[in-house]
C-alpha cells in the first residue's frame, strides 16, 4: 500500500470533555498528538491532516454571547476560521518543537481553508453538530429556553447543537496540493473547513462542518493511498455502550452498510464517521481505517482499529 496518508484527528486529540480548555492544556495534548504524527513520518508516511474543532468553536460563540454588550459578537463562519487559526498554530509550534526534539525538518503549514456547502442543504433545517462545552440537563432545559438547539450526546451530557451541511468542495485545494508537492506537513480544512456559499460572490454561512466527511472530500481530491480518522475509541462498535457491543475488525462496505441500515451509528458522532470512510472507499477503491490514536501505527498496518475495504 502506498504511503500519503489524510488523517482526521477528533477533537479529543485536542481536548478532552472533562478537561478546562485552557490554552496550555489544549497545547500538550496536541504537543502529545504531534509525537505520534511524528512517528508516522519517521516510519515513512506522508500526512496531511485536518482536525474538529467542536469543543472549540463551541467556547469561541459562548465567548461572542457573553461579552455582546462591549464588543460586536463574530458570525459562526468567523467563528470557525477563528477555531482554524488557533489550532492551526498550536500544530505548527508543538510539530516543529517536536520534529526538533527528533532531529527532523520539515515545513509545517495551515491553511486558512474555506469549504463550499449547498445554501439548500436541508441540514440547516435540522441541527445534529455539537459543539461546545457539556451541560447537565437542568442547566440544557434553561439554554433551550433561551433558543438553543440541545442534543445528549452519546451519555457525555447534553451539548448545543448547530447546522452541518454537506461538504462539497474545497476551495484553496490547488494550494494544499502545491505545498503538499513541495513536502509541506499540511494542516488544512480545520473544524471541516469554513463553510461558504457560492453565488454571485462567495459568502460564509452559520453552520459547522463535519471534519470526517470534509476530512474525506481531502483525501480523495489529494489521492490519498489512505483515509484515517482517529477518535478516543479504539474500533468501530455495533449494539455501542450495551452489554451486546463487539468491535469491528477489517470490514467490507456491503458489510458494514448492513449496520448503517441496522441504525448502530448515531448522527453527531460515529454516523458521520462511518459514512465519511464509506464515501471514501466507494469513491477511491482504497481502505479507510477509524481508530484511536494511541494506535495509529498499528491500524495503519491493519493490525488494529475498523479497516473498511472494498470487498
Ligand atoms: N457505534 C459506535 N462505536 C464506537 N463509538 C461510538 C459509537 N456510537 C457512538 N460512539 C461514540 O462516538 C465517540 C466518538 O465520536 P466524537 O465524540 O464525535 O469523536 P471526535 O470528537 O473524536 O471526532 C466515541 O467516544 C463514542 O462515545
Ligand atoms: N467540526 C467537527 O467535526 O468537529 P469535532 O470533530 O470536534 O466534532
Amino acid at each position: 500500500m502506498g504511503k500519503f496518508v489524510v488523517i482526521a484527528l477528533g477533537g479529543n486529540a485536542i481536548l478532552q470533555p472533562k478537561q478546562k480548555g485552557t490554552a496550555e492544556t489544549q497545547y500538550q495534548n496536541i504537543y502529545a498528538t504531534c509525537e505520534h504524527i511524528a512517528t508516522l513520518l519517521k516510519s515513512g508516511y506522508k500526512v496531511l491532516l485536518t482536525h474538529g474543532n467542536g469543543p472549540q468553536v463551541g467556547n469561541i460563540l459562548l465567548q461572542q454571547d457573553e461579552a455582546k454588550e462591549v464588543v460586536a459578537p463574530m458570525p459562526l463562519d468567523v467563528c470557525g476560521s477563528m477555531s482554524q487559526g488557533f489550532i492551526g498554530y498550536m500544530f505548527q509550534r508543538a510539530m516543529r518543537n517536536v520534529l526538533k526534539k527528533n532531529n527532523m525538518e520539515k515545513e509545517v503549514t495551515t491553511l486558512v481553508t474555506q469549504v463550499k456547502v449547498d445554501k439548500n442543504d436541508p441540514a440547516f433545517k435540522n441541527p445534529t453538530k455539537p459543539i461546545g462545552p457539556f451541560y447537565s440537563e437542568d442547566e440544557a432545559k434553561k439554554l433551550i429556553s433561551k433558543g438553543y438547539d440541545m442534543v445528549e450526546d452519546s451519555g457525555r451530557g447534553w451539548r448545543r447543537v448547530v447546522p452541518s451541511p454537506n461538504p462539497i468542495g474545497v476551495m484553496e485545494e490547488k494550494s494544499i496540493l502545491q505545498l503538499i508537492e513541495n513536502d509541506n506537513l499540511v494542516i488544512a480544512s480545520g473544524g471541516g473547513g469554513i463553510p461558504v456559499v457560492e453565488g454571485e460572490t462567495l459568502e460564509g454561512i452559520e453552520a459547522v462542518i463535519d471534519k470526517d466527511l470534509a476530512g474525506q472530500r481531502l483525501a480523495m481530491d489529494a489521492k490519498a493511498d489512505s483515509f484515517v480518522i482517529l477518535t478516543d475509541v479504539d474500533h468501530v462498535y455495533i449494539n455501542f455502550n450495551t452489554p451486546e457491543q463487539k468491535k469491528l475488525g477489517k470490514i467490507t462496505v456491503a458489510e458494514i452498510e448492513k449496520y448503517v441500515d441496522e441504525g448502530h451509528f448515531k448522527a453527531g458522532s460515529m454516523g458521520p464517521k462511518v459514512e465519511a470512510a464509506l464515501r471514501f472507499v466507494k469513491a477511491t477503491d482504497q481502505p479507510a481505517i477509524i481508530a484511536s490514536l494511541n494506535s495509529v501505527l498499528d491500524a495503519l498496518e491493519h493490525k488494529s482499529g475498523t479497516i473498511i475495504v472494498p470487498e
